[in-house]
């Protein structure tokens, strides 16, 4: 499975898919940079007068409601109901699920439209389930992946998702396939919008990898095991966020199947 996962890599690597982000304020500019870095090309578009020709043009969308508001909401709606259309796959980022009802009430409109993939961390996939027993702090997580499995068994269950749970242990949950990642860094969490960037990776690999487990699967092997080395190379969140972007760039297959820890259980 490791030389799958890499080859994954080298796919994105080879054809580097064109991903539409409709994604937060935050994390624009690091998203886009993680892309640029695993050789994909990012565009960050949400006005409604070029959806169309967006959804025309892309190989997949990611959609992050990390700042969410009217004007995008509608946006991200519009361009959910054009990705299904056109068959094209999707990652929603349920970014603060739990946090507000406008979140709540947004999230679950674009869980109809059926996302390819939702990543998050455990708290919001939890909320997103509305099996949550513990409240979603802001956007970080105060639970543990283990407890939101049978939230992500739900929504993969109802929806079809493939439901990617973040966190110390990633957790991959497909219809008939599970995985999980034991890589990354503690030191992660310390960094702003590290999630919403394995997310903007997970849309670069659903754009040329058709199994939706693997192509999960091989994003967040990707950023863990990047995470993992720059955060060893780095003193603090500001050289790891510039670490971290070297390394999504020039890993290689040796770096990437020496430090991938995955299992398919816990
Ligand atoms: N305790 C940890 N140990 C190792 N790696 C971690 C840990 N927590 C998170 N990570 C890694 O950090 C990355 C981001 O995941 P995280 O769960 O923090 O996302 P998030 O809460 O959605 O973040 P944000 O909302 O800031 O984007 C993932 O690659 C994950 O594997
Ligand atoms: C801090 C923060 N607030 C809204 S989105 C975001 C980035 C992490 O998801
Ligand atoms: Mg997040």
């Amino acid at each position: 499975m490791e030389k799958q996962l890499w080859d994954h890599v080298q796919t994105v690597r080879q054809q580097s898919p064109l991903v539409q982000n409709i994604t937060n304020f935050v994390v624009m500019n690091n998203t886009a940079n993680a892309l640029l870095a695993v050789g994909a090309s990012p565009i960050m578009a949400h006005g409604h007068a070029e959806l169309d020709d967006m959804s025309r043009i892309c190989r997949s969308l990611v959609v992050n409601i990390g700042t969410l508001d009217d004007y995008w909401v509608a946006a991200m709606f519009r361009a959910a109901v054009l990705a299904g259309e056109a068959g094209k796959p999707w990652v929603l980022d349920p970014v603060g699920a739990g946090a507000s009802g406008y979140r709540d009430t947004t999230l679950r409109e674009l869980l109809e439209h059926r996302p390819t993939v939702v990543r998050g961390n455990a708290s919001e996939i939890m909320a997103l389930a509305k099996a949550n027993t513990k409240a979603t702090k802001g956007v970080d997580s105060t639970a543990a992946s283990s407890e939101a499995l049978d939230a992500a068994r739900s929504i993969c269950q109802r929806y079809g998702s493939v439901v990617c749970i973040s966190g110390a242990v990633d957790v991959v949950v497909g219809p008939a396939q599970s995985m999980y990642i034991h890589n990354g860094d503690p030191l992660m969490t310390k960094v702003t919008g590290l999630g919403c960037s394995a997310t903007a990776l997970i849309g670069a690999f659903i754009a040329v990898v058709d199994n939706r487990v693997e192509a999960v699967g091989a994003a967040m092997a990707l950023m863990g095991v990047c995470g993992e080395l720059a955060a060893a190379a780095s003193s603090g969140p500001g050289s790891l966020q510039v670490n971290l972007l070297d390394k999504l760039y020039n890993i290689t297959e040796e770096e990437f199947t020496t430090r991938l820890r995955i299992s398919h259980e816990a």
